[in-house]
């Protein structure tokens, strides 16, 4: 099993940003190799499906959001031992000089419990994250305070399976093609549904870290993106590791006027209708 002498989580919702933050730690090549080792469904392997976001959806045109989303794949079952499921998870994540990294949305966070309880780790998510690593990790919180352009983010994705831009083509989860762009739609009541699901996220890590008296580094959308290579340059300073280490962001923003159009549009139809427009 691989040796961790250092480790560190960045706990965050889907479309905060978070890519962007581990894909700029992953590429200093010191700060283990963070990923989302915890998104895959048991009963398929593979992260939630299109319409997994959906199965509880209780707002207007249930078929018609249906009808929008990218179709589903079949996947296998998860098979492994949970010894070797943390095996797994700390060679991936681990670089040479012993330091792990990962990311965790809080969603994902019964899958880890549930997985940990194979290690005879019977408690909650802290718990959980002890007994994977072995060591306490330092937790990193990534927030996107504009829950409505970070709905919209997610509702694009959901649409054409297109999670990230990566100029390198490095990311697995590149681009899908501008014909499923085309396809995607405007749709209200499931951008309200997602702002509803990412805003619970986002405040059920802020009641963990105060339930749990942790202090994490935080990290906002904004100045993430407004200034990647400092604020990754200042998560390297708090993990002991070399600032001048921090590259130029390696990802490209995704969102464009198409996205801007539809959060001007969200907002009128959330002042309208009373869908959520902010994470409280
Ligand atoms: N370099 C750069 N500059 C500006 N914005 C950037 C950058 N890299 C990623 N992003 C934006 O981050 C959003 C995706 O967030 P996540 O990585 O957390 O999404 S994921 O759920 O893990 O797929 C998503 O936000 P939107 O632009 O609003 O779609 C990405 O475009
Ligand atoms: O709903 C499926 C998953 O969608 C996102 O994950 C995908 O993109 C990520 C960023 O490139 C990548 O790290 C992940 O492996 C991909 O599956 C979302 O971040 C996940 O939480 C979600 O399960």
């Amino acid at each position: 099993m691989t040796a961790v002498n250092q480790a560190y989580l960045v706990c965050a919702s889907q479309r905060s940003g978070s890519t962007l933050l581990v894909a700029s730690l992953a590429a200093t090549g010191v700060a283990g190799r963070p990923a989302e080792y915890f998104e895959d469904l048991p009963d398929t392997g593979l992260p939630p499906q299109s319409q997994d976001w959906f199965s509880d959806y209780a707002g207007p045109d249930p078929d018609g959001v249906r009808a929008l989303l990218h179709p589903a794949v079949a996947g296998r079952p998860d098979e492994r031992s949970a010894q070797r499921w943390r095996d797994d998870i700390l060679d991936a994540g681990t670089t040479p000089n012993g330091v792990w990294g990962g990311k965790l949305m809080w969603n994902q966070t019964p899958l880890l419990i549930e997985h940990a309880s194979g290690l005879d780790a019977n408690g909650g998510l802290r718990t959980a994250i002890r007994a994977l690593l072995g060591v306490e990790p330092t937790y990193i919180l990534v927030n996107r305070d504009d829950v409505a352009e970070q709905a919209v983010s997610m509702w694009r994705a959901v649409q054409t399976q297109t999670w990230v831009d990566d100029p390198s083509g490095g990311s697995p989860t590149v681009t899908a093609g501008a014909d499923r762009d085309d396809a995607a739609r405007y749709h209200a009541g499931a951008i309200a549904h997602l702002a509803a699901e990412l805003a619970a996220q986002q405040q059920a890590w802020d009641r963990w870290f105060r339930d749990e008296a942790i202090d994490p580094i935080r990290v906002e959308f904004a100045e993430l993106v407004r200034a990647p290579q400092a604020t990754t340059a200042s998560v390297l300073t708090a993990l002991g590791l070399d600032p001048d280490l921090a590259p130029p962001p390696p990802l490209k923003r995704q969102g464009d006027g198409r996205s801007a159009e539809w959060v001007r549009r969200y907002r009128a139809d959330a002042e309208a209708y009373g869908y959520p427009l902010t994470r409280n």
